[in-house]
């Protein structure tokens, strides 16, 4: 059977975020990492989603590489795309968000696509346009200070508005309270004056119900897990299907996030485990392998970070340290590690790649939106990719407990 559902994610932590926004809707999931070479089968199941390295490279690749796959699951029957971008709407004035969701519109037949970004389990909503992380607009919420992308605006019209040629609007929040209905008009009505993108309000999971009834027709629409999930739940299945067994063995955490939920992670998880923090110069990763090694051979859980707060960072480092982690990953993978918990949507995408893991089954959720992985290479790993921002404070102690 052809999977329901098609997603084609940003990062590597908002493919899993994803995955368990359809697991929780009763979707049996798979994750795969990387555009699939033309050929590749997915396992029977009800959603697919390809997770891409392409928020923060050159606009003019990630718009390639989201058509490629936008190609793949319409070959594989898809009938909706999903394009997951981050909950809080990381991106440039360049894009990424912009010129990927231009293309896959275009290229999917679809005069309008929905923006929504809200994720009310993680904080985000949208009012008025204006995203909110918690009780703060996004510019003045942590993400003013992100290494890769500051978002330093909340009017998602606006910023939006800096990333594509088209017109963008708005959905309001009185006309979503209004019902499926009365969104299917307000988007034809934009669709008829011209608008591309319709960015809409959401404060609760309800909104998001509302808004994937009224853009169920749509080929292509646009966001985070919340209306993922929305989506998924439209499919009304019960996902009775087992969630895979983690295999037993060592686990390593490597915290490449210098998120506000990740520095508090990692503070915790430094008074249960031996950690080391990677810095950047040049002889840092001769020394975290010579560390991990040591470390390793005697204890059944480490920490390798380079999480630090904006006045502790490195400027221009963080291609060094993603790579020494994902360097880390690979060599710790080889001395018999069976669990890896990685922090930070970059930093994953760095350690899957050199782990080579090209695909997962999705299973139980460590926290909301943090699923864990059985790897489908052999020997299996258990992979936990945790988003920047999410989990709860002891998230790494516990995803490391001896089962
Ligand atoms: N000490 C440091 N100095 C400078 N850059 C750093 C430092 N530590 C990590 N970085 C870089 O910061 C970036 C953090 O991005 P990453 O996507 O991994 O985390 P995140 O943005 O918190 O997570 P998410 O994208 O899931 O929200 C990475 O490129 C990482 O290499
Ligand atoms: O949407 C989110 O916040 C996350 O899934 C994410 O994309 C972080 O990289």
């Amino acid at each position: 059977m052809s999977p329901l559902l098609g997603c084609v994610a940003d990062d590597y932590t908002g493919g899993t975020d994803v995955a368990a926004a359809y697991r929780r809707s009763g979707l049996r999931t798979v994750l795969l990492f990387g555009a699939p070479p033309p050929g590749t089968t997915v396992p029977d199941c009800d959603a697919v989603i390809v997770a891409l390295k392409t928020r923060s490279i050159p606009p003019r690749e990630a718009v390639a590489a989201s058509r490629t796959v936008q190609d793949w699951l319409a070959g594989q029957g898809v009938r909706q795309l999903y394009f997951k971008y981050c909950s809080t709407f990381d991106s440039t004035d360049q894009g990424n968000i912009g010129p990927v969701a231009d293309a896959l519109a275009e290229a999917g037949g679809a005069g309008l696509t929905v923006v929504c970004p809200a994720s009310p389990e993680h904080g985000r909503t949208v009012y008025q346009g204006h995203l909110f992380v918690g009780d703060r607009p996004l510019a003045e919420s942590p993400m003013r200070h992100h290494p890769l992308t500051p978002m330093t605006d909340s009017d998602l019209v606006r910023v939006l508005g800096r990333q594509t040629p088209h017109r963008v609007g708005l959905v309001p929040l009185h006309t979503v309270e209004r019902g499926p209905v009365a969104v299917r008009s307000a988007l034809e009505e934009l669709a008829a004056g011209g608008v591309r993108h319709a960015v809409t309000d959401a404060v609760t999971d309800s909104h998001l119900d509302t808004i994937a009834r009224a853009a169920a027709h749509l080929p292509v629409i646009t966001g985070a897990a919340g209306l993922a999930r929305a989506t998924g739940a439209l499919a009304g299945l019960d996902g009775s299907a087992g969630l895979p067994e983690l295999p037993p063995g060592p686990s390593v955490v490597l915290a490449g996030s210098c998120s506000a939920a990740t520095l508090e992670q990692v503070a915790h998880a430094r008074a249960h485990m031996p950690a080391h923090y990677l810095q950047a110069h040049d002889g840092a990763p001769a020394e975290a392998l010579d560390w991990l090694k040591t470390h390793l051979a005697r204890e059944d859980r480490v920490m390798i970070y380079s999480s630090a707060p904006p006045e502790r960072r490195s400027p221009g480092a963080a291609p060094f340290l993603e790579q020494t982690l994902a360097a880390v990953a690979a060599r710790a993978a080889e001395l018999g590690a069976r669990r890896i918990v990685v922090a930070g949507g970059e930093t994953s995408g760095a350690v899957v790649n050199a782990l080579g893991v090209t695909g997962a089954v999705v299973g139980a959720e460590a926290d909301r939106g943090v699923p864990w992985l059985l790897t489908t290479g052999h020997p299996p790993l258990a992979l936990l990719l945790k988003s920047g921002n999410f989990g709860r404070p002891d998230l790494l102690v516990r995803a490391t407990e001896t089962p």
